[in-house]
């Protein structure tokens, strides 16, 4: 199958943006058209004035076959290739609003790392019931892509998800570039949940950095993290292998190490004594985790899998704990044999 002419990126916050400009970048020798919907009219006047999305990518141009409009219908008008870059929580809302104008025979692509609360569903499970979708044409895209050094062109590999392994090649066709690799894989439930979780386990790294606490620390709280990771997503029928591939332990590592996370920073920011309103109040970008954590905890529950960090973290956040308990409590548990799976 030919790599899509016409590509639409719904969201042009900072990683649809960024996306945008890869498939942009990736299709420009074919003269692929990509057409991203902005939901503020002056973001989109911006973009197609002076090549620059200021707000959230500062200086970075983006490329002369990228035209953004507020117009969604314009933007998904004869898209093959539609990706989805809002946040989670407003997803639903938004695919009742645009259903009618998706093409019916697109590919739908999501980039979001969320968890819906109140019903627990995954983004593609969002995607498939809302538009009536089949699985073979839903994907994800999951990684360590912090879109900002992924805009300015530094080196990235990710991972395009699918139960079709043709449609995940197909769209890695499409978002190839020298600074950005897509590898391919099947299991869509293992790599969307090492997106979903590593924003929760970066909340605890981020809260843990503003206590001024060190590496040690740091690393535990990563690696029991990604063995409370694993157990979800296995318990929810992924593989294990995908967590300690790029969509799980290649994520966790970018987010909780880097201060361009803002899941990362809403920690950093809740540790220095800022309450969770004026967090985001400040950040004025998505952090996921916020939200999602709670869904975490909740289908963890559900199927009885233990997540004690994920569990402290919920508590901080719904201030049951402080702050300063979380440290403490992360690892103090009874001794047990260390791996993914032990009692
Ligand atoms: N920024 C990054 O480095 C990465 C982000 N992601 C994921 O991509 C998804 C989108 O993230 P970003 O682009 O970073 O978010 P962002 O906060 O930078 O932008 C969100 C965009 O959605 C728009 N939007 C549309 N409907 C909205 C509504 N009802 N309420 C609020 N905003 C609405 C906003 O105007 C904005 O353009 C998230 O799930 C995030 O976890 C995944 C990988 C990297
Ligand atoms: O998902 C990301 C990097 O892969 C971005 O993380 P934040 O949403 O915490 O910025």
């Amino acid at each position: 199958m030919r790599p899509p002419q016409t590509v639409a990126v719904l969201g042009a916050g900072s990683w649809g943006t960024t996306f945008a400009k890869i498939a942009a970048d990736s299709g420009d020798s074919r003269g692929v058209q990509v057409r991203v919907w902005a939901r503020r009219p002056e973001a989109a006047e911006e973009i197609n004035a002076t090549r620059r999305n200021s707000r959230y990518l500062g200086d970075i141009q983006l490329p002369a076959n990228l035209q953004a409009t507020d117009d969604v219908a314009e933007a998904l008008n004869g898209a093959q290739l539609v990706v989805l870059a809002v946040p989670a929580q407003t997803l639903r809302a938004q695919l009742r609003e645009f259903k009618s104008l998706v093409p019916k025979d697109a590919i739908i692509l999501s980039l979001m790392k969320g968890l819906e609360v109140g019903t627990d569903a995954r983004m593609s499970q969002v995607i498939a019931e809302e538009l009536e979708w089949p699985q073979d044409r839903i994907a994800v895209l999951s990684g360590p892509n912090l879109a900002m050094e992924i805009a300015r062109e530094e080196p990235t590999a990710s991972v395009v998800a699918c139960s079709s392994i043709e449609t995940a090649g197909w769209i890695a066709s499409a978002c190839t570039t020298p600074y950005f690799r897509p590898y391919t894989n099947t299991d869509v439930i293992g790599t969307e949940i090492g997106g979903i979780v590593k924003n929760v386990i970066a909340l605890a790294v981020g809260i843990c950095e503003g206590k001024q606490m060190g590496d040690n620390t740091k690393a535990s709280v990563m690696t029991r993290g990604l063995a409370e990771t694993t157990r979800l997503a296995v318990a929810l029928g992924g593989k294990s292998e995908t967590l300690f591939g790029l969509s799980g332990m290649g994520d966790l590592i970018a987010t909780c190490s880097s201060s361009l996370s803002r899941n990362h920073t809403a920690g950093r920011l809740l540790a220095q004594g800022l309450t969770l309103d004026e967090v985001t109040g400040k950040m004025q970008q998505t952090a996921e985790g916020i939200k999602s954590a709670q869904a975490v905890l909740d289908r963890a529950i559900q199927l009885g899998v233990y997540m004690p960090i994920t569990e402290n973290v919920v508590a901080v956040l719904q201030g049951v704990i402080s702050v300063d308990e979380l440290g403490p409590r992360l690892l103090a548990r009874e001794l047990k044999a260390e791996g993914v799976h032990a009692p």
